[in-house]
């Protein structure tokens, strides 16, 4: 059953029809296994703005809300999982959007990395940053070959804040985790599999769902109250940290982002992919 329509179309006086409300995520909930997967279908490379943000957020709660399985995250672009935030949501920004943009992509991650229904990630395709951040705040990943994942943030002069390591650490170990951060590597496919970054190769996006399912089939014989609340309890602290520092973190980004080195690399940064994008 798909639950939400990619477009809508209205009709606005006697012959004009128009686009709104375009969502940017679709549920799909499986009705044998009851679990639903959440794709995210914004092209061209599914960067996460606001709109984006929101429709996620949604998403989350509905799977939440509606009793669902489990959630599998996913991409309807065939080689990217995400490209992280849209660098132009943060390179000269507007003052108002900014905010809503940051406080929204605070809301995905405590919704996902908090959630209460078991979480997969089927990354079919490059997953930098926030991919990354999204992928690792789901509780199992299986990924496609041949693609890259990892917090890459010192590479464009940016630093990734405390939860996006919260998420990465509770994946890596605390000496790889550093390591990676403070090089903004980006592990391919096997790398990240020897790392444990990941938990299974999958060779097409459907077997990586199939992954996915069978990892959130694995909880069919738990008690899902028990299972929710031990998960939230090994999750609790950092979920705490930054629901705490909300606006502290908001604040600390809009000063970061708002530095006129920061807006000149981040101009360089989108520069070099338009460049890279061209030829
Ligand atoms: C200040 C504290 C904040 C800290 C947190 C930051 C977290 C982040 O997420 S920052 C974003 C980091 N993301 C990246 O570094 C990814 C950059 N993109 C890529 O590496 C590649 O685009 C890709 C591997 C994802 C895909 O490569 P592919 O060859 O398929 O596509 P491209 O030709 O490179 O891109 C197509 C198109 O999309 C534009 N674009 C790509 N990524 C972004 C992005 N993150 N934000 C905005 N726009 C992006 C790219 O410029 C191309 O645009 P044009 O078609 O208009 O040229």
């Amino acid at each position: 059953m798909l639950r939400s329509s990619l477009l809508t179309l209205t009709r606005i006086g006697s012959n004009r029809l128009m686009s709104t409300a375009a969502k940017l995520t679709t549920v799909e909930v499986n009705d044998k296994t009851g679990i639903a997967t959440l794709t995210m279908c914004r092209p061209p490379v599914n960067g996460l703005n606001l709109e984006l943000l929101k429709d996620l957020s949604q998403s989350i709660d509905e799977i939440e809300s509606n009793k669902s399985r489990g959630l599998i995250l996913t991409s309807s672009n065939p080689t990217i999982f995400s490209a992280g935030l849209d660098i132009l949501e943060m390179y000269k920004p507007d003052k108002e959007r900014i905010r809503a943009f940051w406080t929204s992509l605070q809301d995905v991650w405590l919704a996902l990395y908090g959630s209460s229904v078991p979480t997969a990630a089927a990354i079919n395709g490059h997953s930098p940053a926030g991919g990354c951040l999204l992928a690792t705040s789901c509780e199992y990943r299986v990924m496609l070959p041949k693609f890259t994942i990892g917090l890459n943030e010192t590479q464009l002069g940016i630093v990734a804040p405390k939860w996006f390591m919260s998420s990465f650490l509770s994946v890596l170990p605390r000496r790889i985790a550093e390591r990676a951060l403070n090089q903004g590597r980006m592990f391919t496919t096997e790398e990240a599999l020897q790392v444990g970054l990941i938990d299974e190769v999958a060779n097409t996006k459907e077997e990586a769902i199939e992954k996915c399912s069978a990892f959130i089939g694995s909880f069919a014989k738990v008690n899902p109250l028990a299972r929710a609340l031990t998960k939230q309890q090994f999750r609790a602290a950092d979920l705490q940290q930054l629901e705490n520092e909300r606006v502290q973190d908001l604040e600390k980004f809009l000063f970061f982002v708002n530095q006129p080195a920061v807006q000149k690399g981040l101009g360089l940064y989108l520069e070099s992919l338009k460049k890279k994008a061209k030829n």
